[in-house]
């Protein structure tokens, strides 16, 4: 995909402050991967080391705060960014650090996705215990959204995350931290589709779905797909969450985003369903085309995307 710009000839730029994963499949990696195929120019502050493949993380390097501080102000004063991105941020000193650069630069005013990376695939812990609490009270008052997992919803909370009213209130809970939108991803999450919200779903899609709830401005809309039967699930939460990054970067609605983002993980983990990458959790495929863009989604809405169309299903 080539580099868009605007009609001034202004390059759309992205930033990712996230983790580096050496098997290519999440992390920093998947998120530039992305950002290219979605046109937009990619830059990357890396927050750690991660010695990876898709059987687990093997090893992990910290970069000393200072550091990360360095890359964040060189990008910030020469490159200029128009959306970012965080994910794996390792510990708490990195954390303060990153919201002491971002809330005082020029970049303050650029939309911020914060994926809440907590663990890998594998089990094995991306961010320390104790730094949940500064990740909540510095980080999410800046962003735009906020991307969790169903179990990191749950440790955001405090509360388990394993039934429509749970989602429903962490999600509530969690934009009272500060972020004006929120989605409570729902790769992890196995609940009865078949009659809530009262979806008229396609006989086909056989009730198995992966619904992603969206929280915005006191309103709930759902971005539904079919459950894809894979194990080549390894960096869909960073896949996601870039795709949104450079969606926004380019100026679209948060809305119009997070359906476009959902669209090409959807399409990214059919692609390499049957992919032989790795003897664990493969990646999925980045070089997807982009699906159709859903413009003016209606707050309150729900939406089904089957893989060519999106259809309203509520
Ligand atoms: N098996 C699957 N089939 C279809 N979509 C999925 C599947 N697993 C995850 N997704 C989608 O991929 C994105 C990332 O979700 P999730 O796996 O919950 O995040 P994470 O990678 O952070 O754990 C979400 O949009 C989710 O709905
Ligand atoms: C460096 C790094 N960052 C993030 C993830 C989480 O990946 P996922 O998107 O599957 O939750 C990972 N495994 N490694």
């Amino acid at each position: 995909m080539r580099v868009r710009t605007d009609e001034t000839g202004h390059v759309f730029r992205a930033l990712t402050i996230a983790g580096s994963d050496s098997g290519g499949g999440a992390g920093i990696q998947a998120d530039l991967k992305t950002m290219h195929q979605f046109g937009v120019y990619g830059m990357s502050v890396v927050t750690a080391l991660t010695a990876q493949n898709t059987t687990g993380v093997h090893g992990v390097m910290e970069a000393p705060p200072e550091f990360v501080a360095a890359q964040l102000q060189a990008v910030i004063d020469d490159l200029g960014v128009d959306a970012m991105k965080t994910g794996m941020l390792a510990n708490e000193a990195i954390i303060a650090t990153v919201a002491d650069v971002l809330s005082t630069a020029a970049t303050v005013s650029r939309p911020l996705v914060i994926d809440p990376v907590m663990v890998a695939k594998g089990g094995t812990k991306l961010i320390d215990d104790s730094a949940i609490a500064t990740l909540r009270e510095r980080l999410l008052p800046m962003a735009a959204l906020v991307t969790p997992n169903a179990p990191e919803t749950g440790v955001l909370v405090g509360a388990s995350v394993d039934s429509w009213d749970s989602v429903h209130l962490a999600a509530e809970r969690l934009a009272q931290w500060g972020s004006d939108a929120v989605v409570v991803k729902g790769g992890h999450l196995d609940l009865d589709v078949a009659h809530a919200e009262g979806w008229r779903l396609p006989a086909a899609s056989n009730q198995m779905v992966a619904v992603d709830t969206v929280y915005a401005q006191g309103t709930f809309t759902y971005f539904l797909t079919p459950r894809v039967n894979s194990a080549n699930t390894h960096g869909t939460g960073c896949t996601f969450s870039a795709a949104i990054t450079a969606l926004l970067a380019g100026g679209a609605p948060v809305l119009d985003a997070i359906a476009q983002a959902k669209a090409f993980i959807y399409d990214a983990i059919v692609r390499a369903k049957d992919w032989d990458v790795g003897h664990g959790h493969g990646p999925t495929d980045h070089s997807t085309p982009i699906p159709v863009a859903m413009s003016g989604v209606t707050p309150g809405g729900s939406y089904y995307y089957d893989g060519r169309n999106w259809t309203r299903v509520d």
